[in-house]
Formats: C-alpha cells, structure tokens, sequence
C-alpha cells in the first residue's frame, strides 16, 4: 500500500452528524470532522435558513483538527470538503442556498493556514465507490507486499462490498464479477495498475434519519393530529411540527397540509406491525423484465463476496449487541425483543443513551433487515457474509478516506515498480541469516573436530 504522507491530514467535513466530535488520528491518516446537526432535530434544513451557521461549526471541528496537526506541518496540509446526501438534497430544494452554504465552509477553511484545495458535493455513486475504495484499502485486498520485496496483485473477486448507511443516503457497492448491465450504476477505476469495474448505487432518501421521517408520514391519517407508531416504544410521547416533518424532498408534503400543526406521536411498541410499516417503504417488485433488482426498481448484479457495512449500519448493530455475526435468527429475536420495550424500562437499562437514538434503534433495526435482506437480497446464508464493523486497521471506514486517497492520487494508477528501500533491506536480512546459518554450520564443525582430537588425546593418555 501506498504509505501515507507524514504529516499529511485531511479533514473533510461532511453529512450528518452523529455528536461525536472529530477522532484523533495520527499525522498521515485523514482526519474527519462533522459538520452538520444532527439531523433528528433541525438537520441540514437549519443550514439552508442560515448558511453563516454552517461556517461555525465546521470552525468547531476544524478547531479540534488542528490540535491534532503539528503546528510546522499545518500550511501545507492538504484539506478538502467533501459534502454528501444532506446537501445533495439541499441542492434539489433550493441550489442558491447550498452554494452559499458551501461558500461560508470554504471561507471558514481559509481562516485556517492548511493548504485548502476546495469544497464539493459528492456524487452518490463517489459517496459509494470512496467507501468501496476505503474499506479494500485498508483490508489490502488491492495489492500487497511479498516476502520477496514485491508488489503482488490480488484478485478483484477477493475484494470486499461496501454497505455504507448514511442518514440521508444510503450506498451499495462491490465487485459483481460479471457484466454491469446499467452503465449509470458502473464505476471503473484503475488502482496500482489493475481496472476494476464496481458496481455501486445511492439510494437518496433512504438514509437512517430521511427513512424514519418518511416512516412517521406515513402512519400520519389525513386530518388526524395523533399519530400511533408501532416502532416507538409504548408509554413514549413526542410533539413534532408538519412543517419539520415535510422539510426534505424526500417526504411531500400532502396537499392537505399548507398550514404547519403541531402532531402527536405515541409509541406503541408493536413489532409485528412495526416491520411491516417499514417494509412498506419500499417497491421490492419494480424491476425490469430479465434484470435483477435492488429496491424501487434499481438494476442490481446479484450480491457477491464478503461485505463490509459500515457508519449507521454499525452503530444500529453495536448497541444492539449484534456485530459479533450472529446468526439471523438471532438478529431478529434481538430486535423483536427489544421493541418489545417499553420507554420507562428502556431508560432504566440505558440511562446514558441518548434519547432520540434510543427510541428508534427498533425502527433502524427492521429497517437494516428489511433493506439488507429484501432490499439487496441477502440471504440465510449470505448474511453471514456482512461484517458489521466501524474500523478497520484502526481507522475509521467511511468514504472520507477514499476521498482523500483519490484526491491526493496516494494510490497510484500503476503498481509501484519496485520497492526499491523495502527490496534492499529484503536482501540485507536474506544475506544476515544466510551468513548466521553459515557461521553456525562452520562453528559447529570446529567443535566437532575439536572435540574428536580431543577425545584421542585422552585414549591416548
Ligand atoms: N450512536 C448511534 N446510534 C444510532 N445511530 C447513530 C449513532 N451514531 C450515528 N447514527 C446514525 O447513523 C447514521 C449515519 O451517520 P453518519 O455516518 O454520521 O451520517 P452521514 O453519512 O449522513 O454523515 C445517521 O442516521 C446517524 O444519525
């Protein structure tokens, strides 16, 4: 692998925020910060009423980076923002207001002395195919270093899949080993010298947080200000406004609602009726005549490989205790039992949780199922190839650091010719051991024929 530059950090700001500051990493890891709210409460919305407060916070986190950044190597530390599904919707609703929000985080960066190379809205399928790049990176399934001092290329079919759950996207991608047949779903790229053709989809709107909004719209009955939520946990009670409740394009507002009311959401903890709810979200049917499918008609090569998933899919999975792969009976019976909960006993069990995740893990937990299992059709079998993992090497996976190595070209086209440093110590060892085993073969004869000599004179005497 391509070693990363010393001192080189990049933080790259981006979607929605899960509260848990910027991680420390080591000059030459990238570093990445968040920047938006969380989106359970006002979410990026908040930066399109006022894009000078998009400017701030990404100031807090770039705050944190730099004490991580040794002050001699911060000017010329390349750093990039890259944006994502919160932003992308932004841009469908109102584009003005995401170029300005996009301009005060470019102007808050150049307050800092880093070598600042501009700020972009990922594409969904760049979204997916960073994580894809990030995640083989870091398992070096691309290439790696032989005993002998070579690069060695790997098979593409024994790279990973990369599940990526954001909370206003959500991204597929992995090696399929066979022909894409929607090019508006293929990526290609060439890494150390090897063309990989990835299959890879975002799927807008069905990040965690856009998906459990649309979840609460459509349990809401025309007319009715109290909404029964078969996910929520029983003896839980929340008030929300229709105008928070349809401020994305991913939930229309109905043409009943122009003035903003206040609604009441009442848990009800009913598992059964809880899936379905959310199964209800999605077309698993649509699909062309002969194609294989995702979801909502979405061309998908029939999933291959072990599969890594990652950010909301982990921390869902890690609370509940179930990234160890177990067994799918045993994921659904967690779930299932835990939605059985009711709010008091929850809060009891997990007193330092915070709330707004706490009251939804039984939703982001169906809707996991549903999507990995019906959406991209997993199976009994085939779950036991999804790995539920936040890390991977020590470093966080997520499509930031495949950004980063893309933009810094710190994986090259071609393979690296020869490791020339790494080769010469190769050989250095390789003669050190030789010449030791020599030394103790000559050694050893010494002894012998000492000890023989030795042995006659003592006949003799
Ligand atoms: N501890 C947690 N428990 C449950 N959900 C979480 C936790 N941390 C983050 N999430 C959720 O996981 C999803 C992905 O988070 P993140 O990777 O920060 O999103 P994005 O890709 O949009 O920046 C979001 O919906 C976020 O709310």
């Amino acid at each position: 692998m391509a070693p990363a530059k010393s001192g080189h950090q990049v933080c790259s700001c981006c979607g929605h925020s899960a509260g848990d500051g910027c991680p420390h990493p080591q000059p030459g890891q990238s570093h990445r910060c968040f920047s938006t709210p969380q989106d359970q409460g006002p979410g990026i919305s908040s930066y399109a009423d006022d894009p000078t407060k998009a400017g701030t916070s990404l100031k807090v986190c770039l705050d944190k980076a730099m004490t991580v950044i040794p002050a001699k190597q911060q000017k010329e530390t390349p750093t990039y923002l890259g944006a994502t599904a919160g932003m992308r919707l932004l841009r469908e609703q109102n584009s003005t207001k995401a170029d300005q929000v996009l301009a005060e985080v470019s102007k808050a960066i150049q307050e800092y002395s880093v070598d600042f190379r501009g700020a972009r809205v990922l594409t969904g399928n760049d979204e997916g195919s960073f994580g894809w790049i990030t995640v083989n990176y870091l398992l070096q399934t691309l290439i790696k270093f032989s005993f002998t001092g070579e690069w060695i290329h790997l098979p593409a079919a024994d790279t990973v899949g990369a599940l990526d759950l954001g909370g206003a996207s959500t991204q597929i991608a992995f090696f399929p080993g066979r022909t894409i047949e929607d090019n508006s779903t293929q990526a290609l790229f060439k890494l150390y010298g090897s063309n990989y053709s990835i299959y890879t989809h975002s799927y807008l709107c069905y990040g965690q947080n856009q998906v459990l909004k649309k979840l609460i719209a459509s349990l809401r009955e025309d007319n009715v200000t109290s909404i029964s939520h078969p996910c929520y946990p029983k003896g839980y009670q929340m008030n929300i406004t229709t105008a928070s409740l349809y401020d994305s394009p991913c939930i229309p507002a109905p043409s009943t609602s122009a003035q903003n009311k206040t609604l009441t959401v009442v848990g009800m903890g009913m598992p059964a009726k809880c899936r379905s709810a959310i199964q209800q979200l999605f077309n698993f049917t649509a699909c062309r005549p002969n194609k294989t499918c995702g979801f909502n008609g979405v061309y998908q090569p029939p999933e291959r490989g072990q599969f890594y998933a990652f950010s909301g899919y982990y921390s869902v999975f890690h609370f509940l205790n179930l990234t160890s792969g177990q067994p799918l009976s045993t994921v659904n019976t967690t779930i299932w039992d835990f939605c059985y909960k009711n709010w008091k006993e929850l809060q009891e069990e997990f007193p330092g949780q915070d709330r707004t995740y706490l009251r939804n893990y039984c939703a982001a937990g169906f809707y996991i199922l549903t999507i990995l299992m019906q959406g991209y059709k997993f199976d009994n079998q085939t779950w036991q190839n999804i790995h539920f993992r936040q890390q991977v090497a020590n470093t966080d996976v997520g499509w930031s650091l495949g950004y980063m190595l893309n933009l810094t070209n710190m994986i090259p086209a071609e393979v690296p010719s020869k490791a020339k440093g790494q080769k010469f110590v190769f050989w250095i060892i390789t003669m050190l051991i030789v010449g030791l085993l020599l030394a103790l073969v000559l050694w050893s004869i010494v002894a012998l024929t000492y000890q023989r000599q030795f042995a006659n004179y003592e006949t003799i005497l």
